[in-house]
């Protein structure tokens, strides 16, 4: 749906060269909510901007359904980008306009007919849920409101793909969950591909199914969100996991942890059907082993549940080495942490 093949990208202003973009590969597939995450200034907003052509690569090329965007001529390129809906941080509506007129411009700039915008522009007012606001005007809407009148204004020449530039950094977070549920629904009931630039990882938990990370211009790591999630490998990766899953014990635990000599500290992690497994309850009754848990965490990601246990374990050397072997043959990752 969505390709990048070595893509680069240099801005020069004043003769300083600053290069945005350092060699991006990735693939969105047509089902995918493919999200980017990153600090500011790893090149995100330049990235999507590559998508609709707002921006030209200096090097590589970008597809969109198997075909370069470098390839066609302005004509064509604008029958492209109609495929291209995009929603903002700030909404960019029209403040002079009413809402109908809003979600109608798209509608309006290419020659639809009367009835067809009415028809079209109160189908995606219901759709949002705001049918009722068609007259109002921008000012009278709350934040989420106006996010969701640039999701219908998006929605109306029929996109198969959604780009969302930070569509929830500027809302609370109740606000910003009913924004996620209705692109979520956008991409299940419309079947529109979904790409996402954010620098929350909460909104990829909670919608994406692809992650990839920036970093100064370069994705550091790529993949299905529970792999990232479950195993981030690079440090950067490893902190935005951890600002929203705690997977680690706390400072105080740990001290205590330091005093008990002659116990192991092991951190395990169980993801999918293995939740189900009753580890604690095999550990006591098969090694005869002691097992205290000092930490849990269980977090649900695409539908999966992860859980992630610190167990401090004592017994003697076998015993415990057989429990570790024994949780590693059930596939679990299992490390024993130093103290
Ligand atoms: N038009 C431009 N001219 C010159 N430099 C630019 C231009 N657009 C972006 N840059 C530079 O490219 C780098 C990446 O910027 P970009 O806006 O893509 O990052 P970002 O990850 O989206 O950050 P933010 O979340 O703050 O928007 C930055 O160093 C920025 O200064």
């Amino acid at each position: 749906m969505i390709e990048m093949e070595n893509v680069y990208k240099t801005f020069e202003r004043k003769g300083i060269k600053t290069t945005a973009l350092k060699g991006i590969n990735l693939k969105v597939n047509k089902e995918d909510i493919f999200g980017v995450i990153g600090y500011s200034g790893a090149g995100k907003s330049t990235l999507i901007r590559l998508v609709n052509y707002l921006e030209k690569p200096t090097k590589g090329y970008v597809l969109v359904d198997g075909q370069r965007l470098d390839q066609f001529n302005a004509k064509e390129l604008r029958v492209v980008k109609k495929k291209i809906g995009m929603i903002f941080q700030h909404f960019n509506l029209l403040e002079s306009k009413t809402i109908f007129q809003n979600v109608a411009m798209p509608l309006i700039l290419s020659k639809k007919s009367k009835d067809d915008i009415q028809r079209r522009v109160m189908e995606l007012l219901e759709f949002v849920g705001l049918s009722d606001k068609a007259e109002s005007y921008p000012n009278e809407l709350s934040g989420g409101q106006k996010q969701r009148i640039g999701i219908a204004r998006a929605l109306a020449s029929r996109p198969s793909i959604l780009l969302c530039d930070e569509a929830t950094s500027a809302l609370d977070p109740q606000t910003t969950q009913s924004i996620l549920d209705l692109l979520k629904r956008v991409n299940k009931e419309y079947g529109i591909t979904i790409m996402i630039i954010t620098h929350e990882m909460g909104v990829i938990q909670e919608i994406c199914n692809k992650v990839a990370v920036m970093e100064k211009g370069e994705i550091i790591e790529q993949g299905s969100v529970l792999e990232v999630f479950g195993q981030p490998k690079h440090p950067s990766t490893q902190y935005f996991v951890q600002t929203v899953i705690r997977n680690s014990i706390t400072p105080s635990v740990e001290n205590k942890m330091k005093m008990e000599k002659d116990s192991k500290l092991l951190k395990v992690k169980l993801v999918g059907e293995a939740v189900s497994t009753p580890i604690l309850n095999k550990l006591i009754k098969d090694f005869d082993i002691t097992v205290n848990v000092l930490f849990a965490n269980t977090t649900e990601i695409q539908d999966t549940t992860m859980v992630i246990m610190y167990l401090d374990i004592k017994g003697n050397d076998e015993q415990v080495q057989a429990a570790m072997n024994y949780l590693k043959k059930l596939g679990l990752l299992v490390e024993e942490v130093s103290k």
